[in-house]
Order: C-alpha cells, then structure tokens, then sequence
C-alpha cells in the first residue's frame, strides 16, 4: 500500500501538532517516525490509520485521498501495535487475536486464521494462555498478531518495544521485519530507540510537528555481503 501524507496541518486549541507535513511512504516501505517527546509521531500514525483527520491537507492511499466514505474499509485494512499491548486480561491469547475479527463478517475461519497468526509470532503453543502468563515479550507477540488477524497492508507502530528490555526489543523488531516482508506490509514505526529506527528503510525526524530530517538508511554491512556489494 502506497501512502501519502499531503500538507497535512493538525491542530488542537492551544498548539500545531502538525504543520504542513509532506511524506510519502512506497508499497511495502519501512519508515521509522523519530523526534522528541510531542513532536508529532502518534499524530501521524492515527491519521495514517483513519482514526484521527487532519485540519488542512489530505491522506492518500495508493494515490486515492482517504475521503470519510473511505474510512471504515482503511481502518479494518489497516493493523496497530501500541507500546502497551492492550490485551483482555480475561481473554485467552487466540481470543485476544481474534478480538478485532469477532464482530466482522469475513470469509476465512476465524480460529485457523487466529492460530495462524499465533503461529506466525512463534506462539501457536501458549494459545490457550491468559495475558498474566506470558511475559511481556510474549505479549507483545499476541498484540502483533491481533494486529495481523484481518492481513492488514499498512502496520502502525508506536513505540513497539517502549515497555520492553533491549534484547526482548530487538527480538520484537526483528519479528516485525519479518511480518512486513512476509505478509508484504507497508510500515511506519515511531520510536525513540536509534537502534530501532535504523532497522527501517528510512528515518523520518520530527520536531515541533515538521519534518526536518528524512534519510534511507544505508544496508548492513551483511545485507551488502549477500549482494555481493562493494565493503572498503
Ligand atoms: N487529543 C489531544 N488534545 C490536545 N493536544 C494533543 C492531543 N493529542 C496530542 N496532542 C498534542 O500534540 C502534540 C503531538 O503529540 P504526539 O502524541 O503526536 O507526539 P509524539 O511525538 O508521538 O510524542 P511521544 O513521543 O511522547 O509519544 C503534543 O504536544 C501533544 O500534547
């Protein structure tokens, strides 16, 4: 899925969250959202997801502006993980994922497709578990699942890995890579984490809701090896 962000002004009554944002993310591109604390990254992610609009400016998928008709169909295509996971603590973690499916008509089984995705994050085995008994890697796992339930082409990200210890979070990163690449996802991540950011294809930097910096992050070293690249 294509995404662009066109002008985008968003405004609350004593501040500019955005100003004029310009940004166009290509199919299957990982952009990672970075910048101080305020700076605008969740309000991009919402109005990327149709869960917020802007004041001026316009959200286009896949060159099409997102129009109000178009919304209810953006969200359902559309997958969020937050820092926190927000799992039912009363619900098992199959039930957990198949939360967003449950009230939707849709034309696959929804237990095959929740164990899939279980199976997908490496959880197919604790699918009977409650949230309580799994640690927070763990739940992470299951919210990036629920995410994945309805196949979404666009995966919002914010602060993946913002409750988890660093090794626990580049394993969290690292799964993520894997989905969008399986799953051919496009992908816009906020984080405050370097190391993260520099797991994407670009780095966009926020400040005082503007873009001021947007770079493609150079291959790893290895990545260049396996294409046989040039390393001084
Ligand atoms: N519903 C709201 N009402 C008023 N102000 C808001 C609202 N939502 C966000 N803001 C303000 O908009 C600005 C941008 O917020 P946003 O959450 O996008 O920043 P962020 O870069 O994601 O920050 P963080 O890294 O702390 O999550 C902040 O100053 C925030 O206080």
């Amino acid at each position: 899925m294509r995404l662009a962000l066109r002008e985008v002004t968003r405004c609350y009554p004593e501040l500019t969250a955005l100003d004029g944002v310009d940004l166009a993310v290509g199919d299957g591109e990982s952009v990672a959202l970075t910048g101080p604390s305020g700076s605008g990254k969740s309000t991009i992610l919402h109005l990327a997801g149709g869960m917020d609009r802007p004041d001026r400016g316009g959200v286009e998928i896949d060159g099409e502006e997102l129009t109000a008709r178009r919304l209810d169909a953006h969200r359902r295509g559309t997958g969020f993980v937050f820092q926190r996971f927000h799992l039912l603590p009363a619900l098992t973690a199959l039930d957990n994922v198949l939360a967003p499916v449950l009230p939707r008509r849709v034309d696959f089984d929804r237990r095959e497709r929740g164990m899939e995705m279980l199976a997908a994050v490496g959880l197919a085995e604790r699918a009977r578990a409650l949230p309580s008994e799994l640690s927070g890697g763990q739940r992470q796992r299951v919210a990036i699942a629920r995410a994945l339930v309805g196949r979404p082409r666009l995966l919002l990200a914010d602060e993946p890995t913002g409750n988890l210890d660093s090794v626990t979070g580049r394993g969290i990163v690292d799964l993520l890579m894997n989905l969008r690449e399986q799953f051919e996802m496009t992908m816009l991540l906020a984080t405050h984490d370097a190391e993260v950011a520099a797991s994407c294809d670009r780095i966009v930097r926020l400040q005082d809701g503007r873009i001021v910096a947007d770079d493609v992050v150079a291959p790893a070293a290895d990545a260049l090896d396996r294409l046989g690249g040039y390393r001084p």
